[in-house]
């Protein structure tokens, strides 16, 4: 197979430049056998030629404004480029929380003027993150019945997924930044039009990025602020590696659950994506040991959501994780 006609190189498209050491992704062809090899082990890699949403490329604005239908959907504003993800049913436990964004339901042609109206401001920006549901008009529909099904069930079937569980459609502003999170399904991240740089973490990285306690709005969310990190909090930051690919249209990048990113919209122009979100498969009959990072991660979380229904107020979990640990492990 001929070598994937390469990315952009991230210089030309001027994204933001960190200190910590990256690798690149490897981006190759569907059908070789190291891209098996990864995706086994779940391991991230950009898959090329997979034909997953060529029904979609080309979609634009103004094709998606014709076809999208009269149904609400929801777009994030925020006050910087930073969207940052928050679970609305967790706010009320943290009084003290500030909604690091809006969320607002709107049509996509209210969208579409909304996004011309902010077009050059700098104070508030917006991100349209909505599922792809049966609302849409028969244009969409048309175009979604002709992802490359076949091809993705292939996929769910020799790596044991478990159920599709949504697909996302993402517009973002240029320059949008989604700060760094795990999510605990497996993504197929597919890149529509316009360029993103994604940023990824092992899941080994946890100590590292710092997350918010589960109880928390920002649960899966690293507290670290990536533009300016205070190293008295979070000073194993200092330590951290990445890996990195930048997407163009027809890529699908393989986020495997648990692994941490963070995603950048090129300065240069609207993006669009559409996920694949599936659970994971069913947990081995034979667990075999040493477990996995990703097993470790799954077991801190139920260790704090069973102290925080133990103890009812979260207040006391650290207190009391404090009390195990300090000075005894
Ligand atoms: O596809 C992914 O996993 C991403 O993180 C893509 C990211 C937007 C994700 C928005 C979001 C984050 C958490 C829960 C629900 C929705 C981007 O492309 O900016
Ligand atoms: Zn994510």
């Amino acid at each position: 197979m001929a070598e994937p006609k390469g990315p952009p190189s991230s210089s030309k498209i001027e994204m933001k430049k960190y200190s910590f050491p990256v690798k690149p992704i490897q981006r190759l062809c569907w059908t070789e056998a190291t891209a098996d090899h990864l995706m086994t082990h779940e391991e991230p890699v950009v898959l090329t030629d997979t034909d997953l949403v060529q029904s979609a490329l080309h979609w634009d604005l103004s094709y998606l404004e014709q076809n999208m239908g009269p149904a609400k959907h929801t777009v994030y504003v925020s006050k910087s480029r930073y969207f940052m993800y928050y679970d609305e049913r967790k706010v009320n436990d943290f009084p003290s929380f500030k909604e690091p964004m809006k969320k607002r339901e709107w049509t996509f042609s209210k969208f579409v003027d909304e996004y011309k109206s902010h077009e050059g401001r700098t104070d508030e920006y917006l991100y349209y993150q909505d599922a792809l549901t049966d609302t849409v008009g028969s244009g969409i529909k048309h175009d979604f019945v002709h992802f490359n099904w076949h091809w993705v069930s292939e996929r769910k079937k020799r790596y044991n997924w478990g159920q599709l569980t949504s697909n996302l459609l993402l517009i973002s502003q240029p320059g949008n930044i989604t700060p760094c999170h795990y999510d605990e399904q497996h993504n197929f991240f597919c890149q529509v039009r316009g360029l993103k740089r994604c940023l990824l973490f092992a899941p080994d990285q946890y100590d590292k990025l710092y997350p918010y306690p589960v109880a928390h709005p920002c649960d899966r969310q690293s507290q670290v602020d990536f533009d300016s990190p205070d190293f008295e909090r979070f000073p194993k930051f200092k330590e951290i590696e990445g890996y990195e690919c930048i997407l163009s249209p027809g890529d699908v990048l393989y986020i495997p659950m648990y692994w941490w990113h963070t995603i950048e919209t090129s300065p240069g122009e609207l993006s669009i994506s559409i996920t694949f979100w599936y659970r994971g498969g069913p947990v081995p009959s034979k667990i075999t040991y040493p477990l996995s990072s990703q097993q470790k991660v799954a077991i801190t979380r139920n260790i704090e959501k069973m102290l925080h229904e133990a103890l009812q107020d979260h207040n006391e979990v650290g207190p009391l994780l404090h009390m195990i640990c300090d000075g005894r492990y």
